[in-house]
């Protein structure tokens, strides 16, 4: 089966229709042509902004009961002679780099001391709320709910907030129909009473930080509309923090359907306790120079024994 017959539809062209139709009728507004950028008002309503956030508070109170796991992709970090003893293997050897998470005690040690932002999933099913918002950004921006990742509730606080460096959200093999390859980005934004935390594109020269309510929708390939490359054009950051807490929902798009249409099991993973978050600090885009940290709720492939 070759990979035309698994499209069931041409998102890159469902999307470009339909978001241009919200732009003529006032709905939305282009930031940058190309990449495409835009800004989507009055996605949410004040008392789905509220309900939404009491959601993710209850989701981040269930995994906030123990303190995370503290993982490094990279082996600057694993590899270091100093901090062999600090670790339990993942994947590589003690001192020979890796990936590789902190044992608990190193972890519980260390945690409070790392800058991250945080990413909460919420899949497909669990949230009656996060499943009719979805219906919402289908008829806004004509990205299939089925051609979707999973919610992701991105939360940035103050005094603990690094910023998350800059990237784009492309996936490895960074061709448009590579199954699961990230086409498209929207951010749904939940809060905006905070200072720093713009959103920023720094080839673009745009810096946004739009309003409680409304969505930044993005195009991360080209060149052009329908472009099969990852478009160096469309990295974003998002800036640290400096007072109060963002509040973003995250959620990427494939040209392709989705293959994991539900939540994933947690998988055992080793050295991780149930519910135990991770925290995995990363060379952002492999740039060593972007080194940002994140916690995860979710199940992390890399941690698994
Ligand atoms: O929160 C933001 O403004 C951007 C987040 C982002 O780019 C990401 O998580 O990939
Ligand atoms: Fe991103």
């Amino acid at each position: 089966m070759g990979d035309a017959s698994r499209v069931s539809r041409n998102h890159s062209d469902t999307f470009r229709t339909a978001v241009e139709q919200s732009v003529a009728a006032g709905k939305a507004e282009v930031l940058s042509a190309s990449p495409p950028v835009y800004l989507l008002h009055d996605v949410l309503s004040a008392t789905e902004v509220a309900d939404l956030r009491g959601v993710v508070a209850r989701r981040r109170d269930l995994w906030g009961a123990s303190h995370p796991l503290v993982c490094f992709q990279h082996d600057a970090f694993t590899g270091h002679p100093g901090l062999t003893h600090a670790f339990d293997w993942m994947r590589g050897r003690p001192g020979a780099g890796g990936r590789g998470c902190f044992a608990q005690a190193a972890s519980r040690a260390t945690y409070a001391h790392v800058p991250w932002s945080e990413s909460l999933f919420v899949y497909r099913g669990q949230e009656a709320l996060f499943d009719g918002i979805s219906r919402r950004v289908q008829e806004m921006s004509g990205l299939h709910d089925t051609h979707a990742y999973s919610w992701q509730a991105l939360t940035y606080e103050a005094g603990r907030d690094g910023g998350y460096a800059d990237h784009t959200d492309c996936e490895h093999a960074a061709d448009l129909l590579g199954r699961g390859e990230r086409m498209a980005t929207l951010l749904v934004y939940l809060t905006d009473d905070f200072d720093g935390g713009e959103t920023e594109f720094p080839k673009l020269g745009l810096k946004v930080k739009p309003p409680v309510g409304s969505a930044l929708l993005f195009y991360n390939f080209g060149p052009g509309w329908g472009g099969r490359a990852c478009s160096a054009e469309a990295a974003h950051r998002s800036n640290r923090v400096t007072r109060g807490s963002k509040v973003v929902l995250q959620r990427w798009h494939s040209y392709q359907e989705q293959p994991f249409l539900a939540g994933r099991p947690i998988l055992s993973q080793r050295g991780r306790r149930p519910f135990q978050p991770v925290v995995s600090c990363d060379y952002v885009s492999g740039v060593r120079t972007n080194v940002s940290c994140r916690w995860y709720n979710s199940d992390v492939p890399w941690t698994t024994a």
